[in-house]
C-alpha cells in the first residue's frame, strides 16, 4: 500500500472558514487530485496541473512534523482538505497518528467516493455539488455514505450560484433531513485580487442567498453561511 500522501500546502493556523465547525482555530492540509472539475472551484490548482511542481509525495510522520514546524503548540485541530482527499487510502494512517498527538481531524471532501477512515473523522463535511458546477451527482454513493456515517459528527454543505442551485440544496436536504445542512455563498469572483472588493460582492450574494433560504418551505433546519476566509483575506492561497 502507497503510505504516502500527495500535498499540495500545509498551512495555518488559520479559523475554519466554513460549514459546521465555521470559526474553529485549525491548521490545514491540502491534498493534490480530484475526480471533479468543477465549473467554480476556487482550488482548481490542485487538479488542473498549474501546480504540479508544487505536489510533494510525503509519508504522515513528515505531515506531522511539518504541522508542529509551522503550527508549533498552538494548534490542536487538523482540516485535511484538497482536491478530494477520499481519493486516498493513504489518509487513514495520517488520522491515527494526529490523533495519537491528542489532535481532533475535519475533513472536506464532495461525497463521490468512500473510504473506511472516514468513521475516524471528528468533524466530516460532505459538499455535493449542485448544477453550476457542472458536476453529477452519484446519489447512489451518497446514500451509502451518509447511511455508513450515521453515528458520526458529519454535515452535508452544498454551495449555492442561482436558481436550479436552490432547488439542489433543496432536494438534497429533503433526502437527508436528519443530517446538519450548511448553505454557502457561492463565489464566482475567483479572479479579484483586491479582498475589499470581494467581501462587498460575496455580502450582497449573503444578502440574496438569505432571501432566498428564508422564502423556501423545503429549507427550515437549516444553516446559512458565507466562506468568512473569503470575506478576510479574498482569494488568497494558503489562508
Ligand atoms: C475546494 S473544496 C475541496 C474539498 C472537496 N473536493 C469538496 O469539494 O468538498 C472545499 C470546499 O470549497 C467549496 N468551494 C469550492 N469552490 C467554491 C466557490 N467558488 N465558492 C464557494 N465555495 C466553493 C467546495 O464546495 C467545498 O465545500
Ligand atoms: N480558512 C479556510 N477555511 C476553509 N474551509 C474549507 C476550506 C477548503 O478549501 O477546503 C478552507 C480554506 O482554504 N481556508
Ligand atoms: S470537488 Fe472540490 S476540489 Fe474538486 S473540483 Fe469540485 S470544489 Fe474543486
Ligand atoms: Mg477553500
Amino acid at each position: 500500500m502507497n503510505r504516502k500522501i500527495p500535498v499540495l500546502e500545509i498551512f495555518g493556523p488559520t479559523i475554519q472558514g466554513e460549514g459546521m465547525v465555521l470559526g474553529r482555530k485549525t491548521m490545514f492540509v491540502r491534498t493534490a487530485g480530484c475526480d471533479y472539475s468543477c465549473a467554480w472551484c476556487d482550488s482548481a490548482f490542485t487538479w488542473d496541473g498549474s501546480a504540479k511542481e508544487e505536489i510533494r509525495m510525503m509519508e504522515s510522520e513528515a505531515v506531522l512534523t511539518e504541522l508542529k514546524t509551522i503550527g508549533g503548540e498552538n494548534f490542536d485541530h487538523v482540516t485535511i482538505s484538497g482536491g478530494n482527499p477520499a481519493l486516498l487510502a493513504s489518509i487513514g494512517e495520517l488520522i491515527d497518528l494526529l490523533h495519537s498527538q491528542d489532535m481532533e481531524v475535519a475533513l472536506e471532501t464532495q461525497g463521490s467516493r468512500w473510504q473506511d477512515w472516514f468513521v475516524k473523522i471528528d468533524d466530516l463535511t460532505i459538499s455535493p455539488k449542485p448544477p453550476s458546477s457542472q458536476m453529477n451527482t452519484n446519489w447512489d454513493m451518497l446514500d451509502s455514505i451518509i447511511a455508513r456515517l450515521q453515528k458520526n459528527h458529519i454535515s452535508l454543505k452544498v454551495v449555492v450560484f442561482d436558481e436550479k442551485d436552490m432547488k439542489y440544496a433543496e432536494k438534497v436536504h429533503q433526502r437527508y433531513p436528519d443530517t446538519p445542512f450548511f448553505i454557502q455563498v457561492g463565489n464566482e469572483d475567483l479572479q479579484e485580487d483586491q479582498p475589499d472588493q470581494l467581501a462587498l460582492t460575496l455580502l450582497k450574494r449573503y444578502q440574496w442567498l438569505i432571501e432566498k433560504v428564508m422564502a423556501s418551505e423545503a429549507l427550515n433546519h437549516v444553516r446559512v453561511l458565507p466562506q468568512v476566509h473569503a470575506l478576510v483575506w479574498g482569494n488568497k492561497r494558503g489562508v
